[in-house]
């Protein structure tokens, strides 16, 4: 790949740009850039990764081997409506919108595209997002294989049918941010509890990385793992006790299935007068 244009430049495109040119996928020379016009958070991305940035459509379009849609879905038809026009046959358009389905996405681009969904998650700024991808019918053996090659430089990647990816983006797309909620409690009782917050940091921290890689390398299923914390009559019972109280796991299932039923709704923030695919725009 000589050229990729993301059309959105907020957390998740950054997260891509970073984990791309770390991992050396492509120089920053390679990437462009482009927003609704936040030209200072533009001139940021060009310091820190050395990107291009512009707001001349011709300019960021042109030869470009493939298209990150990675704005708003509510301002997705607005921008692809505007930047149809632009896109080659040969361009690949990878969108990382939640819940907006391959017919909107060529509906509101007025064109025929090779379009493959992708549900990354900010951790691809370190190499280590678990991505899901979709490819439409008309994305073909090369598009799959480029997409693919784009998402484990920044983690892992496996294709889906389209219809999990509310799914995915319930669980692992927004995923990150329930274990920051559960790191900031854990970082709230440390410091009531009497801890140094740095010290705190570390240890929820360690924590974290080790049950995740026990979670990867061990056999066993995590209530194994966790039974095998839980001393009886211990601390560890104690305190899930009151999670269980509370009905913590209830309320993790509850946030999953409801975040999974919002990306199907996001979807239909999308608006716009369907062209007809084929037309002359
Ligand atoms: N933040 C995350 O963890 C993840 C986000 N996503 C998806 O990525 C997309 C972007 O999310 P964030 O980065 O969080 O949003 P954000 O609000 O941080 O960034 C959105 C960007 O889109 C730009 N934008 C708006 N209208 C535009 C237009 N017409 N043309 C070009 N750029 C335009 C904005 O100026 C901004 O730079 C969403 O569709 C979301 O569903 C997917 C996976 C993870
Ligand atoms: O919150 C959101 O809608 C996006 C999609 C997945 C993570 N962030």
């Amino acid at each position: 790949m000589k050229k990729l244009v993301f059309a959105g430049a907020g957390s998740i495109a950054e997260a891509l740009i970073s984990g791309i040119t770390q991992n050396r996928l492509l120089h920053g020379s390679q990437i462009w850039a482009t927003n609704r016009g936040n030209g200072e958070r533009l001139d940021e991305l060009n310091r820190k990764y050395g990107i291009h940035t512009t707001y001349n459509q011709e300019e960021l379009y042109s030869g470009a081997d493939a298209v990150i849609l990675a704005m708003k879905p509510k301002d997705a038809a607005n921008a692809l409506g505007q930047i149809g026009d632009y896109l080659g046959r040969e361009t690949l358009v990878i969108s990382v919108l939640a819940g907006v389905s391959f017919q909107t996405i060529e509906q509101a681009s007025g064109k025929p595209l090779s379009v493959i969904r992708a549900m990354p998650n900010t951790s691809a700024a370190i190499g280590q997002s678990a991505t899901a991808l979709a490819a439409n019918a008309r994305a073909g053996v090369a598009e799959k294989e480029l997409a693919k090659t784009l998402f484990e430089t920044v983690g892992t990647a496996a294709f889906v049918a389209e219809d999990q990816l509310d799914a995915v983006t319930g669980l692992s797309g927004s995923g990150p941010a329930y274990i920051y909620y559960l790191v900031e409690a854990m970082e709230k009782s440390a410091v009531e509890i009497g801890l140094d917050r740095t010290l705190a940091k570390e240890l929820i921290v360690q924590t974290l990385i080790g049950a995740a890689g026990m979670l990867s390398k061990s056999e066993k299923t995590p209530e194994q793992l966790r039974y095998e914390v839980t001393s009886p009559g211990g601390t560890t019972e104690a305190g899930i006790g009151i999670l269980e109280q509370h009905g913590v796991q209830e309320a993790l299932v509850a946030c999953i299935k409801e975040a999974a039923a919002h990306s199907g709704k996001m979807g239909n923030t999308f608006s716009c007068e369907p062209k007809q695919i084929g037309q002359p725009q």
